[in-house]
C-alpha cells in the first residue's frame, strides 16, 4: 500500500483565500480591517522566520499586521505591559505572543495577561477551559488545523480510535480535546507511556507532536491509518553544511503502511498560519459586533 499525501499547503491556501474574502466583507461592514499583533521577545532564528511568514500572510489576507519586537533581556513586566497596551488598542483584534519566551520570563504570567477575546492562539485559561467544556472560544491554531485536515479526509470521526503522541499545552492536550469533542476514543501518549508501538498500532488516527525526528516508525502503524505529523525538526541535510526539515514520523516507512499522511514541510505548518488568520477574522467580528455565520469559515 502507498499512502496518500495530505496536501496541507493547498488546504491552507484555500482557507487563506476564504479568510481574505471574508476579511474584505468585514472591512466594508465595520469600516476597518481586522488587526493581528505579534509579540516576539529575543532573536530565536526559527521564531523570526515564523513571525515573518505570519506577517506576510496577515497582509495578504487584507488584515493589519502589528509586529512588536523586544530584546531577549526584556523583563516579564515589560512584556506584560506591552500585552496590556495591545489589550487596550481598538485596532488590535488578535494578540499572539510567540513562544518559547526567554527562560527568565514566566510564560503562564504573560499568557494570562492576554484578553481572552483577543487570544487567537487559544492559550489563555479561559479559552482552555472553554475547549475542555465544549463551549465556543478560541482553539489553538495547530490542533484546529489538524482537525480540519482529518475531517476533510475522513468526514465523521465518531467512534474512531485516535492516539495523540505528546501532551503539550500548545498541541497535544488541545488536540486530544478536539478529537474527544469529535467523539473519537482518545489515547494521549507521552514520555512515560509504556509500549508506544502497541498503542499506535491500535489507532485509526495518529497525531505525532513530540519533537523527535522520525521517532514513529512505519511498521508501528495500523494498515491504512491516517497520520498527522506535527513535528518540525531541523536536521543535517545530505550535503555538508545544509539542513532540512523532517517530522516526528519516519515518512518513508509510514508511506508503506498508512492510508494517508501529512508531509513535513507542507503539511500541518501552513495550516497553523491559515488558522491563525481564521481566528483573527472571528475575533474581529466578535469585537465589532458584526455577524459571521457559524459555518462561514
Ligand atoms: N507544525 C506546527 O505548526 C507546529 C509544530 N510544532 C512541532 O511539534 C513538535 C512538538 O511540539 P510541542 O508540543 O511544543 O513540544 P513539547 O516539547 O512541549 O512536548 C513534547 C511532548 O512529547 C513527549 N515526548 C517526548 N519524548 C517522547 C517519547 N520518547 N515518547 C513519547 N512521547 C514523548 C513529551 O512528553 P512529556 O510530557 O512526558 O515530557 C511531551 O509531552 C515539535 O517538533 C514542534 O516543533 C509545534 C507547534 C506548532
Ligand atoms: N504563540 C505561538 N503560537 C504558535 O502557533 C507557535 C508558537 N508560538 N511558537 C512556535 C510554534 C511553531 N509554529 C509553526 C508555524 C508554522 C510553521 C510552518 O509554516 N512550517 C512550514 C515550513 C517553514 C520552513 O520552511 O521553515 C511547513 O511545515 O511547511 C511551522 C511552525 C507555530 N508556533
Amino acid at each position: 500500500m502507498t499512502a496518500e499525501i495530505i496536501d496541507g499547503k493547498a488546504f491552507a491556501l484555500d482557507l487563506r483565500e476564504r479568510v481574505a474574502a471574508l476579511s474584505a466583507d468585514f472591512a466594508a461592514k465595520a469600516g476597518r480591517q481586522p488587526g493581528l499583533a505579534v509579540v516576539l521577545v529575543g532573536d530565536d532564528p526559527a521564531s523570526q522566520v515564523y513571525v515573518r511568514a505570519k506577517g506576510k500572510a496577515t497582509l495578504a489576507a487584507g488584515m493589519l499586521s502589528f509586529e512588536h519586537r523586544l530584546p531577549a533581556s526584556a523583563s516579564e513586566d515589560e512584556v506584560r505591559a506591552l500585552v496590556e497596551q495591545l489589550n487596550a488598542d481598538a485596532a488590535v483584534d488578535g494578540i499572539l505572543v510567540q513562544l518559547p519566551l526567554p527562560d527568565h520570563i514566566d510564560e503562564h504570567a504573560v499568557i494570562t495577561a492576554i484578553d481572552a477575546g483577543k487570544d487567537v492562539d487559544g492559550f489563555t485559561p479561559e479559552n482552555v477551559g472553554r475547549l475542555a467544556s465544549g463551549l465556543d472560544g478560541f482553539v489553538p491554531c495547530t490542533p484546529l488545523g489538524c482537525l480540519m485536515l482529518l475531517k476533510d479526509r475522513i468526514g465523521d470521526l465518531a467512534g474512531l480510535d485516535a492516539i495523540v503522541i505528546g501532551r503539550s499545552n500548545i498541541v497535544g492536550k488541545p488536540m486530544a480535546a478536539l478529537l474527544l469533542g469529535a467523539s473519537c476514543t482518545v489515547t494521549i501518549a507521552h514520555s512515560k507511556t509504556r509500549d508506544l508501538p502497541a498503542k499506535v498500532r491500535a489507532a485509526d488516527i495518529v497525531v505525532a507532536a513530540v519533537g523527535r525526528p522520525g521517532m514513529i516508525k512505519g511498521d508501528w502503524l495500523k494498515p491504512g491509518a491516517t497520520v498527522i505529523d506535527v513535528g518540525i525538526n531541523r536536521i543535517a541535510g545530505d550535503e555538508p553544511g545544509t539542513t532540512r526539515l523532517v517530522g516526528d514520523v519516519d515518512f518513508a516507512g509510514a508511506m508503506a503502511h498508512a492510508g494517508a499522511i501529512t508531509p513535513v514541510p507542507g503539511g500541518v505548518g501552513p495550516m497553523t498560519i491559515a488558522v491563525l488568520l481564521r481566528n483573527t477574522l472571528v475575533a474581529a467580528h466578535r469585537r465589532a459586533g458584526v455577524a459571521l455565520a457559524r459555518d462561514a469559515i
